[in-house]
């Protein structure tokens, strides 16, 4: 039998949440949403809902369309005629901070908003982050993890209803990382956006999403809701962990980042 099919069949675990119905509309909807790039068809007829404040993770093998998906929901591709629904209130963190090296840090993190007040604003975005000390240093005097912090505050400046996060972490050491989970779970906590989260590490989608989608053939192939608090999941990431790898096809390593194959799909 096909993988996806026994992982959707397992029995429900005491620890998950069962379906709930929200009462407010979505964040993010999405019906029969297809994204094809000449013959090659990535996303197929997919429905989605995110809802106010809900933190979803989304896992998928290389080329699985994770990232096609992301932009389509931040606005970076073109979706004529079709049923995306994404408010305009939106903003986007990627895997590297795409700081302007000539611009000052508090001018990156307020790039392109209008109004008053736009360092006093850019400085109480930096301290949220821990960074209100590095205002005014230049963006090639930052580590990457401070980079990708700044990259959080020009995101959260802009007060989103909606975060897309595309492997914000992913190029950051194990300890670096950890402390941005931390970080990104304060910040997600104090302003409730609905967040979409692409990764390729099955714990940190463990430790920080309400809702995990597993995309495959351009369909959610399979979903897992967690409404275990985040501090009391380390019994569950195990269980879950070799589930979702079961899924993705791949093997657990040490660090539990999934092995995927090169430019495949
Ligand atoms: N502009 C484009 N033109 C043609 N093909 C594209 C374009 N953008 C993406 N693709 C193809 O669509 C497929 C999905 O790409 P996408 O980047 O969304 O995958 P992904 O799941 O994010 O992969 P990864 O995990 O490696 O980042 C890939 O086969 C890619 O080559």
């Amino acid at each position: 039998m096909d993988a996806r099919l026994t992982f959707l069949e397992l029995p429900e675990h005491r620890l998950y949440a069962p379906d709930e119905s929200p009462t407010e509309p979505p964040v993010v909807r999405l019906r029969d949403f297809t994204r094809a790039f000449g013959a090659n068809t990535i996303i197929d007829r997919l429905d989605l809902d995110i809802h106010p404040g809900e933190f979803v993770a989304l896992l998928g093998r290389s080329g699985s369309g994770k990232t096609t998906l992301l932009r389509t929901l931040g606005g970076l591709d073109d979706a004529p005629g079709q049923d995306v629904s994404v408010p305009s209130s939106r903003a986007v963190v990627f895997q590297d901070a795409r700081l302007l090296p000539w611009k000052r840090v508090w001018r990156n993190v307020v790039l392109g908003l209008k109004g008053e007040n736009q360092r006093e604003r850019a400085h109480d975005a930096l301290r949220e982050v821990g960074l209100g000390h590095r205002i005014d240093a230049w963006p090639l005097t930052l580590s990457g993890g401070e980079a990708q912090r700044v990259a959080l505050a020009r995101a959260l400046v802009r007060e989103p209803r909606l975060l897309l996060l595309d492997e914000p972490f992913a190029a950051l050491d194990a300890l670096t990382r950890l402390k941005m989970h931390g970080l990104v779970l304060d910040l997600w906590r104090a302003h409730r956006p609905a967040v979409l989260m692409v990764t390729h590490d099955v714990d940190e989608a463990i430790a920080l999403a309400d809702r995990i989608l597993v995309l495959d053939g351009g369909r959610i192939a399979a979903q897992e809701r967690i409404a275990l608090p985040r501090g009391e999941r380390a019994e569950l990431t195990h269980l879950l962990r070799s589930k979702l790898l079961g899924i993705l096809g791949g093997t657990a390593t040490s660090d539990a980042v999934i092995p995927f194959p090169q430019g495949g799909h």
